[in-house]
């Protein structure tokens, strides 16, 4: 409640009085620890995830390898964030400065519970920052033990709090007077609300919000790597994830030769018990959602998209998983640009394959939507394959492979999908704020 949200504030408010007092190499000292932590107690942490989450475990040490990363990367820019130093006639001079901004807010989605609070944390602790962070309400758990991990390296008490709740605490944090700045991952009809919360308080915001991403297959790529990039760009994760491209245009030619492929490799993909090593479908994540996703299905079938594999809600044979939120992974053929399932975000197991003739019109087609987080391409053409993604309006744009995240890289959308960056070096300046400085070497020339 609005209390404790007051109380996780001022906590990182006195902890940051500390913390920004610090030199960059004692920022990543401190990081440097907490990212070791997590390797060390990786299995542990997915496992948690898993539970969290119902993601494969398997992809669950995926995402906490991107964590710890994630804290290694910024710790390793701590120390070199600086300023620049400018001569000014006279001998006078002016130079600037990169200083934290205070207590900022991390406000996270169910999706990659732990990977979003590392990826919002360690640019902002890097920097000097404290932060409280919320995770979603459907995964609490993970977060803690960030929390945790933090404390054990190092950082002074509250620096990274996580405060538990839904909407009405992610709203008192965005409204509280202390806090200095949102970074929130979600809805887009969530961030825009966040945007509104926030601007009362002039405090910048970074949202990195919901996808219908297309990817491009030419007819000239390499079969095997595209049909392998369609399945990394649908069922990561349930296909819960926001940068998925999940309107697969295939060039005619080798439209039936793909989706063959594309359906037979669907079919194999095992679902199950998340816990297990080989499993690699686990469930979604509530019931809700689930119907939520099976209803799309029903509404493509009744708009014309044939069902080509999947969709269908799945009772595992281990009696013990028969509750779980499972179904099978869907790809559908026959779509056309103008059905629901190719126009609104799924967020769950659902490929939608488009065909397309012609680079111009596959171009159009991609960018006639309001949303922009990612797009691939698949062409063993090189200049065609930069002068596609130069047309793509997307944040993050892949060329012949798919949702690979380097924390090296910047991530984030356009259009409607959000915008500012999570990782890569540019973050540094959504986790900060410029400070100039003007220094008069002669004798103050007055107008007066
Ligand atoms: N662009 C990206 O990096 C990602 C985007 N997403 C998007 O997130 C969505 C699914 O995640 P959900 O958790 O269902 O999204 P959501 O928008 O319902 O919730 C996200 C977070 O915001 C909080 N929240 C809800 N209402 C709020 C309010 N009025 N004020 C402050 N906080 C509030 C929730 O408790 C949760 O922690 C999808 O649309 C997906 O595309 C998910 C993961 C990554």
């Amino acid at each position: 409640d609005k209390k404790e949200v007051d109380l996780a504030v001022q906590s990182a408010k006195a902890a940051f009085k500390i913390w920004r007092k610090k030199s960059g190499m004692e920022r990543s000292r401190i990081l440097l620890e907490a990212a070791r932590i997590i390797r060390e107690r990786k299995d542990e942490i997915a496992t948690v995830e898993t539970i969290n989450n119902g993601k494969s475990v398997f992809e669950a040490r995926l995402d906490i390898d991107t964590s710890w990363q994630c804290l290694e990367y910024y710790a390793g820019l701590a120390a070199s964030m600086g300023g620049e130093h400018v001569q000014l006639p006279g001998g006078s001079f002016g130079y600037t400065r990169r200083e934290p901004l205070g207590v900022c807010v991390g406000i996270g989605a169910w999706n990659y519970p732990f990977q979003i609070a590392s990826w919002k944390s360690a640019p902002a602790l890097a920097c000097g920052n404290a932060m409280v962070f919320k995770p979603s309400p459907f995964t609490p758990v993970s977060t803690l033990l960030l929390a945790e991990i933090y404390t054990e390296a190092g950082v002074p008490p509250g620096l990274f709090n996580v405060v538990q709740g839904g909407a009405a605490t992610g709203q008192f944090l965005c409204q509280h007077r202390d806090v200095a700045k949102v970074s929130f991952t979600g809805s887009v009809p969530t961030g825009k609300k966040i945007m509104e919360l926030a601007s009362k308080g002039v405090k910048p915001v970074t949202l990195e919000l919901g996808g219908k991403s297309p990817l491009i297959i030419f007819s000239d790529c390499d079969i095997e790597n595209a049909v392998r990039g369609a399945m990394m760009a649908n069922f990561l994760t349930q296909g819960e994830v926001c940068c998925n491209g999940t309107r697969v245009f295939v060039q005619r030619e080798i439209l039936d030769k793909f989706t063959e492929e594309v359906v037979k490799q669907t079919k194999k993909i095992k679902i199950g018990d998340p816990l297990e090593e080989d499993t690699r479908m686990g469930p979604l994540i509530n019931r809700s959602h689930l119907q939520h996703v099976l209803g799309f299905i029903e509404q493509a079938k009744n708009e014309g998209a044939k069902v080509l594999c999947g969709g269908d809600l799945c009772v595992p044979e281990d009696p013990k998983l028969k509750d779980g939120y499972y179904m099978t992974p869907c790809v559908l053929g026959n779509c056309k640009d103008g059905m629901t399932c190719v126009k609104e975000e799924i967020f769950g197991p659902v490929m939608s394959i488009l065909s397309f003739d012609t680079e111009a019109e596959v171009l159009e087609r991609a960018n006639d939507t309001n949303f922009g987080l990612a797009a691939g391409v698949f062409t063993r053409d090189i200049q065609r394959a930069h002068r596609v993604v130069a047309e793509l309006q997307a944040g993050v744009c892949y060329i012949n492979n798919y949702n690979v995240s380097p924390v090296e890289l910047p991530f984030g959308g356009y259009k409607m999908s959000g915008f500012g960056r999570e990782n890569g070096r540019v973050t540094i300046e959504y986790y900060s704020q410029l400070k100039t400085i003007c220094v008069e070497m002669g004798d103050v020339e007055s107008v007066f």
